[in-house]
C-alpha cells in the first residue's frame, strides 16, 4: 500500500520525506521488521522503541513513526512522521493497512475481570449452533475455523489484532468474539475497532499495579461501551456493573442488563449439581430450562452474558439452549481429572481473589471430604492480591500447598511469604513447595478417597515463567502422568 493512502486517517504533527513509498507491513517491534515495513517507535514501560530506530532501518524499514521528533534524519531515503501518540498511530495505521476489517465483521467485545474466556466459548458454541462462521480472539489464542494460533496476550497489539481480523474475513468468518482486556483499552490496542456488541462480566480487584485504583480500572473498561454500534450488555448484579449503568446515561446505544437478582434477562430456579448446574432462563421472549455442563453460579453469569448477546443478535431461545448444552468444557476452566483412588483433581484458571472465592465456594458446595488446594501467585503482577488469595484459599480449603505460578522476574519464596501473610491462623495446615510439579505430586500423594485436589492459577497454560525463562509445564499432562505412575505401582 502507498504511504500517502495509508496515512489518510492519521493525525500527525509533522512529516519529512517522500510519501510515494510502498509499505509492506506495520510493526512496533524492530526485531520483526522486514523490507519496506513501517516502524512505529513506542515509549514503553520497560524500553523505548525510539532506541531501536536504527535497528529497524537496518532491517529494511524506510518509514518511521515517532513521538520524539529529535530523531535527526540524515538520510534522504527515510520518511519520518511525528505523532502525538504512537500507540494510537499503530492502531490507526494497522486498521487502514488491513482495509478496516472490523467494519466488515460482526464483533462482540467482552470485558471484565473474570469470565471473559468462559463467556466467549459459551457464545462461540451458540453462534456455531446458529450456523454462523465464528472466530475467537482471547486468552486461549486465536481460533479461525478449527485452526488455533497461539498469542502472548489476551488482546493482541493493534497490528496483530487487525491482521487476525483480516485473516478471519479471508476465511469467510462473519462473527468475531473477542476478549477486550483493560490493558488493551488503556493502551489503545483496540482503538478504531468497530464493535457491534460490548459485554461487561464483572469487576473485582486485579491489575492494581497497572490501574492504581478500582475506579480507574472501571473507567478503562467503560471505554468499550463507547466503541459499540448496537448494544451493550451489563451484569446488573455486579456492584461495578450498577455503577457503570449509572455512569453511562449519555450513551447512545441500548443497554441490556442480566443477573440472578436483577436485569432484563434473568436466571431463576437454579439447581446446583456436582458436575453441572441448571436454571430457568427468564426473558421477555419466554422462558426455557438450560443445563450447563460445568458447575458454579459464576458460570450462570457467564452463560447469561452469552445468552443476552445472542438474544440481542436475534438468535432464538431453543438454538441458544442447544448451543450452551453442546459445550462440554472450556480448556483449563474447572477441568476435572478422575483418579482410580476415588478422588478428583480439578485444574482451574482462577488467579484473582474473586476467582478463588467463586471456584472454591463452588467445590465446597459438593465436597464430601477434604479440599486440598495447590496454588501460587504470578510475579510482576498486582502484589496486593497475594495475601487475599492466601486468606480465601485457607478459608475454603482444608490444606493449602503454596507453590510457584509464573514468578517471572520475582523470587518464588518471596511471593509465597506474601501469600502466607493472609493465612492468619497459626494452626492452619499448609506446605511450602516452590517446585510446582512437586507440589502437585504432594497433593496427590496425601489425597484420600472423596478428597478434591484443586490446582489453581494456570488452567490452560502449558508453560511456567521462572527466572524470566519460559519452561514447558503442561499441568493437565503432569497430573495425568502422576496419576498413571501411581496406577502402575
Ligand atoms: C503493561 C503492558 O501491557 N505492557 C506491554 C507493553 O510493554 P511496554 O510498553 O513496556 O513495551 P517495552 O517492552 O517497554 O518496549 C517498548 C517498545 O520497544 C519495542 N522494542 C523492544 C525491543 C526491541 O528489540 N525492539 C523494539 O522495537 C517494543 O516492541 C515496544 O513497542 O508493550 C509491549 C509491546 O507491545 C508488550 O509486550 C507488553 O505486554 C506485556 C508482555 C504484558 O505482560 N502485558 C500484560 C500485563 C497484558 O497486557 N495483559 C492483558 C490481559 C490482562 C487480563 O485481563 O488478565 C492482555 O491483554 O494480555
Ligand atoms: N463470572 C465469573 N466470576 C468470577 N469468577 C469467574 C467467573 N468466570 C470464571 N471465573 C473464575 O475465573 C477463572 C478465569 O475465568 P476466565 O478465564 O473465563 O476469565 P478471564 O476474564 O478470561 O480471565 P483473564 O483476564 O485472565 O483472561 C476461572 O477459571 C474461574 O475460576
Ligand atoms: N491475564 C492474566 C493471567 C494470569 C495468569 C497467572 N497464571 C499469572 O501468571 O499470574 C495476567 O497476565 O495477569
Ligand atoms: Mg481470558
Amino acid at each position: 500500500m502507498k504511504l500517502q493512502k495509508l496515512i489518510e486517517d492519521l493525525d500527525y504533527i509533522n512529516i519529512s520525506g517522500d510519501l510515494e513509498k510502498q509499505i509492506s507491513g506495520i510493526e512496533h517491534n524492530s526485531k520483526n521488521i522486514k523490507e519496506n515495513f513501517l516502524f512505529i517507535a513506542i515509549k514503553g514501560f520497560k524500553l523505548d522503541g525510539h532506541d531501536f530506530i536504527f535497528d529497524a532501518l537496518s532491517r529494511g524499514s524506510k518509514v518511521i513513526v515517532v513521538e520524539n521528533n529529535n530523531f535527526y534524519n540524515k538520510r534522504d531515503d527515510i520518511t519520518i512522521i511525528t505523532v502525538k501518540n504512537s500507540r494510537i498511530a499503530l492502531a490507526v495505521l494497522s486498521n487502514a493497512f488491513y482495509n478496516y476489517p472490523s467494519t466488515r465483521l460482526n464483533i462482540v467485545g467482552i470485558t471484565g475481570t473474570n469470565g471473559k474466556t468462559s463467556t466467549s466459548y459459551f457464545l462461540e458454541s451458540i453462534f456455531k449452533n446458529n450456523q454462523w462462521k465464528t472466530g475467537v480472539i482471547g486468552t486461549l489464542g486465536v481460533k479461525i475455523n478449527e485452526q488455533n494460533y497461539n498469542i502472548d496476550k489476551t488482546t493482541p497489539e493493534a497490528n496483530n489484532l487487525q491482521l487476525f481480523l483480516h485473516n478471519m474475513l479471508e476465511k469467510d468468518i462473519n462473527h468475531c468474539i473477542m476478549e477486550v482486556s483493560s490493558h488493551s483499552l488503556s493502551l489503545n490496542r483496540v482503538h478504531k475497532i468497530q464493535f457491534d456488541i460490548g459485554i461487561f462480566t464483572n469487576l473485582s480487584e486485579e491489575h492494581l499495579d497497572f490501574h492504581k485504583s478500582l475506579d480507574e480500572y472501571m473507567n478503562s473498561k467503560i471505554k468499550l461501551f463507547y466503541m459499540t454500534d448496537k448494544i451493550n450488555i451489563i451484569n446488573s448484579d455486579d456492584e461495578f456493573g450498577k455503577k457503570m449503568i449509572s455512569k453511562l446515561k449519555d450513551l447512545k446505544t441500548r443497554i441490556i442488563t442480566y443477573g440472578i437478582n436483577s436485569g432484563d434477562i434473568q436466571a431463576k430456579n437454579i439447581i446446583q449439581m456436582t458436575k453441572n448446574i441448571s436454571f430457568d432462563l427468564v426473558t421477555s421472549l419466554g422462558n426455557i430450562n438450560i443445563k450447563l455442563n460445568t458447575p458454579g453460579i459464576f458460570n450462570i453469569y457467564n452463560a447469561l452474558a452469552a445468552i443476552s448477546c445472542s438474544i440481542a443478535l436475534g438468535i432464538d431461545l431453543k438454538t441458544i439452549k442447544q448451543g450452551l448444552e453442546k459445550l462440554e468444557n472450556v480448556k483449563g476452566r474447572f477441568q476435572v481429572i478422575k483418579s482410580d483412588e476415588d478422588f478428583d483433581v480439578i485444574i482451574d484458571f482462577a488467579h484473582s481473589p474473586d476467582g478463588f472465592k467463586n471456584v472454591l465456594k463452588t467445590v465446597n458446595e459438593f465436597a464430601k471430604a477434604r479440599i486440598i488446594t495447590v496454588f501460587g501467585c504470578g510475579g510482576d503482577r498486582d502484589k496486593s492480591k497475594r495475601p487475599k488469595m492466601g486468606e480465601i484459599a485457607a478459608k475454603y480449603s482444608d490444606i493449602c500447598i503454596l507453590t510457584s505460578d509464573n514468578s517471572r522476574s520475582e523470587d518464588t519464596q518471596v511471593i509465597i511469604e506474601q501469600i502466607i501473610q493472609g493465612i492468619e491462623e497459626s494452626s492452619y495446615e499448609y506446605f511450602k513447595i516452590p517446585d510446582r510439579k512437586k507440589a502437585i505430586k504432594k497433593a496427590i500423594e496425601i489425597a484420600r478417597p472423596y478428597d478434591i485436589v484443586m490446582i489453581l492459577g494456570k488452567g490452560h497454560e502449558t508453560y511456567q515463567i521462572i527466572n524470566q525463562k519460559k519452561i514447558e509445564f503442561d499441568e493437565y499432562k503432569i497430573v495425568k502422568d502422576i496419576l498413571d505412575s501411581y496406577r502402575q505401582k
